[in-house]
């Protein structure tokens, strides 16, 4: 049963979150000569998110940022945890992927600049994290974000993790996957996979869309595969969403090259705005439930 029952919490966060942000988080990103999982891009850039979100993290005595290292890639995921106060066992997950890839080429100089494909992702979570830091938001469950490391390479970062996460018998609750925030290629704002999915979950998030972004539209399709990092966490069984930028029919042609660049989607993220409000909505209202 998904309450949303916080607008006294979520609507000044929404109204604080800006899209230059985002944007400026695509350009330091992008960046990166790459951010494939075994080059020092990929290295660079995981250190670059640890030390983003533990900015935002500090002064907050109940908010961690560590890294978590993997096994066989030097690639390491980052994840941001809010602990909970009187529901903390209870784990509300949101993710996207930091690393990139050029299908021409895996050198240390191959360029993968990975603008929506998915630094969009990874940015619309970080302004996100902002808002909901600066303003001392203190959940009652607890809330991890994560950068997940090789996804492009068979969803090995949030595989591991997710897998781990199974066997520590930890009572994730729901889990949203952004990956390609900024690309609007389709009619619709958003786009609500159905499959590696959960049915009732996603309900959830286009009742969160409504209510939050009203003017927003709304659309639904299917991957075929596991296209995302959500795929992982469907795998253990928990519950997974994912939002995403486009239909499948027009998704961006850009990606996995050296195209994909925050100009070629006219240097500006209001389509990832949409996203990151959709993030901390999700966060908000499944964060604030009691046991
Ligand atoms: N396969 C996914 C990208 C992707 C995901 C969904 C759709 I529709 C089109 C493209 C990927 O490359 N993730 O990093
Ligand atoms: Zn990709
Ligand atoms: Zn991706």
């Amino acid at each position: 049963s998904y309450s949303i029952d916080n607008q006294t919490i979520v609507n000044p966060l929404l109204t604080q979150m800006q899209a230059s942000n985002i944007g400026q988080t695509i350009v330091d990103l992008s960046a990166f000569v790459n951010r494939y999982y075994t080059t020092t891009g990929g290295v660079n850039g995981s250190n670059w998110i640890k030390d983003k979100w533990t900015q935002l993290a500090s002064g907050r005595s109940n908010v961690t940022v560590e890294q978590f290292t993997h096994t066989g890639f030097p690639q390491k995921s980052v994840i941001l945890t809010i602990q909970g106060s009187d529901n903390a066992s209870e784990v509300v997950v949101l993710g996207g992927h930091q690393d990139s890839i050029n299908t021409a080429g895996t050198t240390e100089t191959t360029r993968a600049p990975g603008a929506d494909d998915d630094a969009s992702g990874i940015a619309s979570l970080t302004e996100a994290i902002r808002v909901m830091l600066a303003s001392n938001y203190q959940p009652r469950r607890t809330i991890k974000f994560m950068a997940y490391a090789a996804e492009e390479v068979g969803l090995k970062g949030s595989g591991e993790i997710a897998r781990k996460f199974k066997a520590d018998g930890v009572n994730v609750v729901g889990v949203m996957q952004l990956d390609m925030t900024n690309y609007k290629g389709s009619a619709k704002d958003i786009y609500l996979y159905t499959d590696y999915t959960n049915a009732g979950q996603n309900t959830f998030v286009a009742n969160l869309i409504s209510t939050y972004q009203p003017s927003l539209t709304i659309g639904y399709d299917s991957c075929g595969y596991g296209c995302s990092d959500h795929a992982s966490w469907h795998a253990q069984g928990y519950a997974t969403s994912m939002p995403f930028e486009t239909a499948m029919s027009e998704s961006n042609p850009r990606i996995h090259g050296t195209g994909d660049t925050y100009a070629n989607m006219g240097s500006q993220a209001n389509h990832a705005l949409k996203f990151g409000r959709l993030a901390t909505s999700f966060a908000v209202e499944l964060g604030s439930d009691g046991p």
